[in-house]
């Protein structure tokens, strides 16, 4: 049974296909409600009030995927969860609509004073004059971030009749084109502006975007707007500018610390606030719990998640044509590094062929991942394992080229290690599978798979019947065996697959017969 925990207030629209599912159990408490059970999920789903830590992390052992149902990641620790290979996904567009629509009604808000006016007549005053406000049509309207929520902003302020001004350093032109908005510098947004909305994620270079520095570009006068992430605004600069009076209001969503507490902004008359409402819509809430539990429910059944933030994004159409390589390369992964049972400073991919077509980050990733699973004691998987082969100092690198030579697909593996080098190629038929046709310098043609046996020997008469009647003596069973050599007489190898795995001892027993060179038992 795979165990869910949601620790946060959800849609239980949303989370209806997990919950109808019979073979998973939701469990919906807070994470303080669980502490003995923590070990004991599969999967945990959080909006932005749980904070996914890294010590949380550790506590969950046997957790895969993290989904946030909501758009900023910013409350989990996506480098501890990449580390400890759990898959970390949001839902990127389920609140879009709702938080641009909860800007633009701060945005109301903030120039006719709605709250300040409705506070004042629900205190029995009529005060018409103390209200008077300022229009939108015919304003510069600055956005910061021109993503998901930044365009939706601009559409409604052009339909208001705003000069829309937008800064974005990732923004294409062909993008700003389409939607038709002045593409400028941050410094020309911030002398242009009239109104300011930020809708950036709260990232290094965003945090105090809108600090001392900046505030003092603006105009005198101008109305500052953060549904997006506290601290994009400098809340100790804005206190300055609000003081100075060069700012002539602020409509804040979101703060540096929520709840922000008994916060000097709080006390400004011109500082209008609601508490992280962006994304509080009933259809935002749907949206977002439906996403993140299809998602969920698609990675449990070990298909490919579209939102991940920590994983190479795929569609189930690419994914469908990387799968069997993803496999094969996951084996040779596997083989390669029993057989090179020694430190390795380099592992070199080459896709040739039709395979060199494809998306290959994820076969790389896969084939990592085998090849450190047996030399790592933490959880190896597609998540973490670039970043492992960089922490033991594995250097990887990917090669692609249009000739598949005699296949029509194939990956070779080179691995670098201090005194050795290997080399493998695999190649996946269609209606056979995955078949190894070169291992180690030699012609071959096996299925990497089951109890495998590779034998170096001298070619010479005799070899294959001393090395059956050990093994045949000792119970162990041949299933298949292949051959192969470099010439009459020289070098040549046998690859056997047996239907039990064989014992140490044995090996040492086969590694003693004369002319035998190398004895590896590799297991799939
Ligand atoms: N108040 C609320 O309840 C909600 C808040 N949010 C927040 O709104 C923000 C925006 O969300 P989306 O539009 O969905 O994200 P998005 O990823 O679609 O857009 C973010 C944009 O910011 C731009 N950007 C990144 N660094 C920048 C920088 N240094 N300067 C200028 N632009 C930069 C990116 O290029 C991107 O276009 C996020 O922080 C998100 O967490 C989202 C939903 C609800
Ligand atoms: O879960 C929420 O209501 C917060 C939404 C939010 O801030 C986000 O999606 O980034």
């Amino acid at each position: 049974m795979v165990r869910i925990l949601v620790a946060d207030a959800m849609s239980e629209e949303g989370l209806a296909p997990l919950l109808a599912d019979p073979t998973i159990e939701v469990v919906q408490k807070k994470v303080v409600d669980v502490e003995d059970e923590l070990d004991q999920f599969d999967a945990l789903l959080v909006r932005s009030a749980t904070k996914v830590t890294e010590q949380l992390l550790q506590k969950m052992k046997n957790l895969k995927i993290v989904g946030r149902a909501g758009v900023g990641v910013d409350n989990i620790d996506v480098d501890a969860a990449t580390r400890y290979g759990v898959v970390v996904i949001n839902a990127p567009n389920g609140n879009t609509i709702s938080t641009a629509e909860h800007t633009f009604a701060m945005m109301a808000s903030l120039v006719r004073r709605i709250p300040q006016a409705h506070i004042s007549v629900k205190s029995r005053e009529w005060n018409r004059s103390a209200f008077v406000g300022v229009e939108l049509f015919g304003k510069h309207l600055g956005i910061i971030g021109f993503g998901r929520i930044g365009s939706e902003v601009a559409k409604r302020a052009r339909a208001f009749g705003m000069h829309v001004h937008v800064y974005d350093p990732f923004l294409t032109k062909a993008r700003a084109e389409k939607i038709g908005v002045d593409v400028c510098t941050l410094d020309e947004l911030l002398a242009q502006a009239d109104i300011i909305t930020v809708h950036t994620p709260l990232t290094k270079e965003t945090k105090g975007l809108l600090g001392p520095k900046n505030l003092a570009k603006t105009k005198k006068g101008v109305y500052l707007i953060n549904c997006a992430r506290g601290g994009i605004i400098d809340e100790q600069a804005l206190i300055s500018f609000l003081e100075n009076g060069h700012v002539a209001g602020v409509a804040l969503d979101v703060f540096e610390q929520e709840p922000p507490g008994d916060h000097p902004l709080l006390s400004f008359d011109n500082v209008i606030v609601t508490p992280h409402l962006g994304a509080s819509t009933v259809e935002a809430q749907v949206n977002v719990a439906t996403q993140v539990a299809q998602e969920v429910l698609t990675f449990l059944q070990g298909k490919p998640v579209t939102s991940s933030i920590n994983l190479p994004t795929l569609s189930k159409d690419v994914y469908e044509k990387i799968q069997a390589f993803y496999t094969l390369a996951r084996k040779m992964g596997i083989v390669a590094s029993q057989y090179m049972s020694e430190p390795v400073q380099e592992i070199a991919i080459t896709y040739s062929g039709s395979v060199a077509d494809l998306e290959t980050t994820f076969i790389t990733r896969s084939l990592l991942a085998g090849f450190l699973k047996p030399r790592v004691a933490s959880t190896v998987n597609e998540v973490n394992a670039a970043m492992i082969a960089k922490e033991r100092g594995i250097a990887f690198s990917e090669k692609f080229s249009a000739n598949g030579n005699d296949y029509n697909n194939s990956i070779t593996l080179t691995v670098y290690g201090e005194n050795k080098t290997f080399t493998m190629k695999g190649t996946h038929i269609a209606h056979y599978g995955d078949r190894i046709v070169h291992f180690n310098g030699f012609a071959i043609d096996f299925a990497p798979e089951g109890h495998l046996l590779y034998i170096q020997h001298h070619d010479k008469p005799g070899m294959i019947g001393k090395v059956g009647n050990i093994l045949g003596d000792h119970q162990v069973n041949i299933a298949t065996m292949q051959v192969g050599r470099q010439e009459v007489g020289g070098k040549a190898i046998m690859m056997l697959s047996l239907d039990k795995p064989l014992d140490d001892t044995l090996v040492e027993t086969l590694e003693q017969i004369s002319d035998i060179d190398v004895v590896k038992k590799l297991e799939v």
